[in-house]
């Protein structure tokens, strides 16, 4: 099956393991994963490993490759990584900064199809404003037309709603779904928000101290017991009015 692989796979600092022996069976093309865990399990540590910024070992097959034994500048023709905050201090206007992340994904230059991409994410109107001169959503969202633009297979966003407003986060991974089923990309989006992962993930992942917890339909993985054991909070699984499961927190758990 196409898509990716993940076979027993370390990552850390220095001597300091932070993933500890991962193995997840294949993550499909076309569908979104969303991956869940508290503060410091090792979310960012997964992601830059695979996208091959951190020490890893292990094997990640993206179809038939192994990610991990592909030198940096071949595996950064498949794989584009969206971290957390972009870089500050670059003075570009949006539209230029898209169609230079285009170009450097080896792209034809396609001005059309930046200003489209800029449409479909609801920012054309900024595409003339300079980078350092946005708000923190709006340079979320320039972030997310720089990597949807490079057409990668291997799509890691590492928390692309932070900033972003109710509406916009929706919206956001409305065009992520939509971008990832029409490319066929294998698509690991890390979120906070539980109730995002009900709605918009075809398959979650959840972590804690850097260990898998479970993986699968999300509807079987997120449940009362899993984010009680993950996050030590109480809460339950309700319906909402379009029938749709929603997460609901009553409170932390008393250690
Ligand atoms: N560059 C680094 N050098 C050393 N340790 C690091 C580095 N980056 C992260 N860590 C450590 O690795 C662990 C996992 O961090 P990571 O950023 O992967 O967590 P996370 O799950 O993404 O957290 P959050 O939800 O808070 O973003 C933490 O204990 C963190 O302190």
């Amino acid at each position: 099956m196409s898509g990716l692989s993940i076979n027993a796979l370390c990552a850390g600092y220095g001597k300091r393991k932070i993933i500890d022996n991962l193995t997840i069976s294949t993550l499909s093309r076309g569908e979104v994963t969303v991956l869940l865990g508290p503060n410091g399990c090792g979310k960012s540590t997964l992601l830059r490993a695979l996208a091959g910024l951190n020490r890893a070992s292990g094997e990640a097959w993206l179809d038939e490759v192994n990610l991990l034994s592909l030198p940096l500048a071949r595996r950064a023709e498949k794989v584009v990584f969206l971290p957390q905050s972009l870089p500050q201090g670059v003075h570009l206007q949006v539209l230029e900064s898209v169609i230079v992340a285009q170009r450097a994904s080896g792209a034809e230059r396609n001005q059309a199809r930046a200003i489209a991409l800029l449409e479909e994410l609801g920012i054309a109107h900024l595409a003339m404003n300079y980078l350092d001169r946005l708000s923190g959503g709006q340079k979320q969202l320039v972030g997310l037309a720089q990597s949807l633009i490079c057409r990668p297979s291997l799509l890691l966003l590492d928390e692309p709603l932070s900033a972003l407003d109710l509406n916009y986060q929706f919206h956001v991974m409305d065009v992520v779904s939509r971008e990832t089923r029409i490319r066929d990309m294998v698509t690991l989006v890390v979120v906070h928000d539980i109730n995002i992962a009900l709605r918009h993930a075809t398959q979650v992942i959840m972590l804690k101290e850097g260990r898998l917890i479970d993986s699968g339909d999300p509807q079987t993985v997120i449940s009362a017991e899993s984010f009680a054991q993950v996050y030590g909070v109480r809460g339950r699984v309700e319906r909402c009015s379009q029938g749709k499961a929603l997460v609901i927190v009553d409170g932390v758990i008393e250690k």
